[in-house]
């Protein structure tokens, strides 16, 4: 269904699987020094490509320093290393040289790699100038960070960990070559000391540490240099299905949106539940009812305590209100459902956005039932209040959570969350059976089979009250409809996180990163979905 350059774009790896398939591809015949040749070339018509657009990159919202408007020739530094990312970055500096860019190299190591001696060796016969300390680069408008790839092994020392220091503190723009200096390929952990880069120019394959939160703060816009891999190469590493799956533009849009047969009816489109609000929370029964809307669900029911009720039609007209004994505190005491119907007619439940913890019993009613259910928000607190594990154990049906960190905790005590987000998630999925969506600037989604999707790109703007409910909502509906068409459930679940990031990130656009409340973020669902180029 996808061509290979998409399958590409879709896997991330770890640094001993990248060197794997570098292996494959260096036995099959390519010389090193050519594949260097070519990879430094796309970074260095990438470099061009970026300095070129000093004006957008000016004008772009992110905090990254803005490049420099002075007259050219732009002085760039470049930053190289012992290993090939040094190598990398010498290629890089000879390139530019010879594009008629003033350079400057800073090279701290004297022992280097043979093939990276060489272009050392060759850079310094074109007198381009070449220091052992930093402080030579200080007045570049630009910097190149070739210090470290997937090569680091250990902390960063000095004297190296001072010029890095240097670096982050003169607010340049820095373009790091494969990942930050500093950056460990596989956990996004900072060894020492990490580049704060502006842009970096990842190569060949994602790097798994780049998709963890806690290297946000140092990778600045991250793309890909896809240099041509041969997915037969990847497989051969990573296996016929690789377990680690970025979730893309066009992965996402293969699902979505759902298509419809000719001859339907409204029970085959998905029937879901949504048990939510509370008379403190009235809002969050709105938001998540205006979301399950967006996702095209055929039925869609709600649960709230009765005082919500008539407020709920107002704004849900086609939604079918259920009106529900409530708690002194204004909680649902108890599902109320219809005559004929109980929790099995639904073909997902989602509970949670805004119930408070006096809806306890209610929660408890529904983890009996033998649906697929998602719990969100306080729901997700009750059922860490009975214990996670031993609780989902008792389920036969699909149990689907979506926490963040804060929840996450409560739920798995013995899971640290502060390290490695990915394997948090998968070791969680593991361990309670269920997926689990684990929320965050990269929100990761696993499965108890070890299947983890990740959403590569989000925005601050939904870190919102009220964004979370949306999200519960959607994802609902879609669980709702996949369930209905016998479709994956956690592929479903990954592909709403993708919609929810997307119109996110599309708000954030239009509006601001200000201007996205999750109302808003409601209402840009739809056109989420309508301004992708397909
Ligand atoms: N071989 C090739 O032609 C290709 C290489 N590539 C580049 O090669 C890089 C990987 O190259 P390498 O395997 O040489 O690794 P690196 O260039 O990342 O660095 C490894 C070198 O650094 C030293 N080192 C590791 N940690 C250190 C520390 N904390 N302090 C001081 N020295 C330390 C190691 O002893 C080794 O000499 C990739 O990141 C990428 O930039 C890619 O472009 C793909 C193609
Ligand atoms: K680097």
């Amino acid at each position: 269904m996808f061509n290979n350059r998409e399958l590409i774009s879709q896997v991330a790896v770890t640094a001993a699987q990248m060197r794997d398939i570098e292996a494959r591809i260096f036995a099959a015949g390519i010389p090193v020094a050519a594949l260097m040749e070519k990879v430094a070339g796309l970074i260095t018509r990438r470099v061009e490509e970026i300095l070129g657009q000093g004006d957008k990159v000016n004008n772009y919202s992110s905090p990254s320093p803005p490049l420099p408007l002075s007259p050219s020739p732009l002085r760039i530094g470049i930053l190289a290393g012992p290993g090939h990312n040094g190598g990398d970055a010498l290629v890089v500096a000879r390139e530019l040289y010879f594009r008629g860019y003033e350079v400057r190299v800073y090279c701290p190591i004297p022992k280097l790699k043979e093939l990276t001696s060489q272009h050392l060796q060759y850079v310094r016969s074109l007198d381009i100038a070449c220091y052992e300390s930093i402080q030579n680069l200080q007045d570049c408008d630009f910097l190149i960070d070739g210090l470290f790839g997937f090569g680091l092994e250990r902390d960063i020392t000095e004297p190296i960990a001072g010029a890095i220091h240097q670096l982050n503190q003169w607010n340049k723009p820095v373009i790091s070559i494969d990942v930050p200096s500093g950056l460990h390929t596989d956990t996004g952990e900072i060894l020492g000391v990490g580049v704060r880069a502006t842009y970096t120019l990842c190569l060949g394959l994602w790097k798994l540490g780049l998709l963890e939160d806690q290297a946000l703060e140092y990778i600045g816009e991250a793309e890909l240099i896809d240099f041509d891999i041969q997915y037969a190469d990847v497989q051969a590493v990573l296996g016929e299905y690789p377990k680690v799956k970025r979730i893309t533009t066009a992965s996402a849009l293969s699902t979505l949106p759902l298509p419809r047969q000719q001859v339907t009816h409204k029970y085959k489109e998905g029937n879901l539940l949504l048990v939510c609000g509370s008379r403190r929370y009235a809002g969050a029964a709105i938001l998540t009812g205006l979301a399950a809307r967006s996702s095209g669900v055929g039925l869609l029911s709600i649960a709230v305590p009765q005082s919500l009720a008539d407020t709920m039609i107002s704004h849900l007209p086609e939604a079918l209100i259920i009106r529900c004994p409530e708690t002194e505190s204004g909680a649902i005491s108890q599902l109320n459902l219809p005559a004929n119907t109980d929790l099995n007619k639904f073909d997902a439940i989602a509970c949670g956005p805004g119930i408070t913890l006096d809806a306890d019993s209610v929660v408890r009613e529904i983890l009996d039932s033998s649906k697929p259910l998602l719990l969100d928000a306080d729901g997700l607190n009750v059922l860490a209040s009975m214990g996670t594990l031993p609780t989902l154990q008792k389920r036969q049906a699909l149990t689907i959570l979506t926490p963040h960190a804060g929840e996450f905790k409560r739920l798995f005590p013995d899971i640290d969350v502060n390290q490695n987000k990915i394997l948090a998630a998968q070791e969680a999925a593991k361990q309670s059976g269920a997926v689990v969506l684990f929320k965050g600037s990269k929100t990761a989604i696993a499965n108890p089979q070890g299947w983890v999707w990740i959403i590569p790109q989000s925005t601050p703007a939904l870190a919102r009250g009220g964004s979370g409910d949306v999200l519960t909502g959607l994802l609902g509906g879609l669980i709702a409809q996949a369930v209905s068409r016998n479709l994956s459930v956690e592929k479903m679940v990954a592909t709403a996180a993708w919609w929810h990031g997307r119109a996110g990130i599309l708000a954030a656009q239009e509006r601001t990163q200000l201007g996205v409340d999750a109302l808003t973020l409601t209402r840009y669902l739809m056109p989420a979905l309508t301004s992708v180029n397909r």
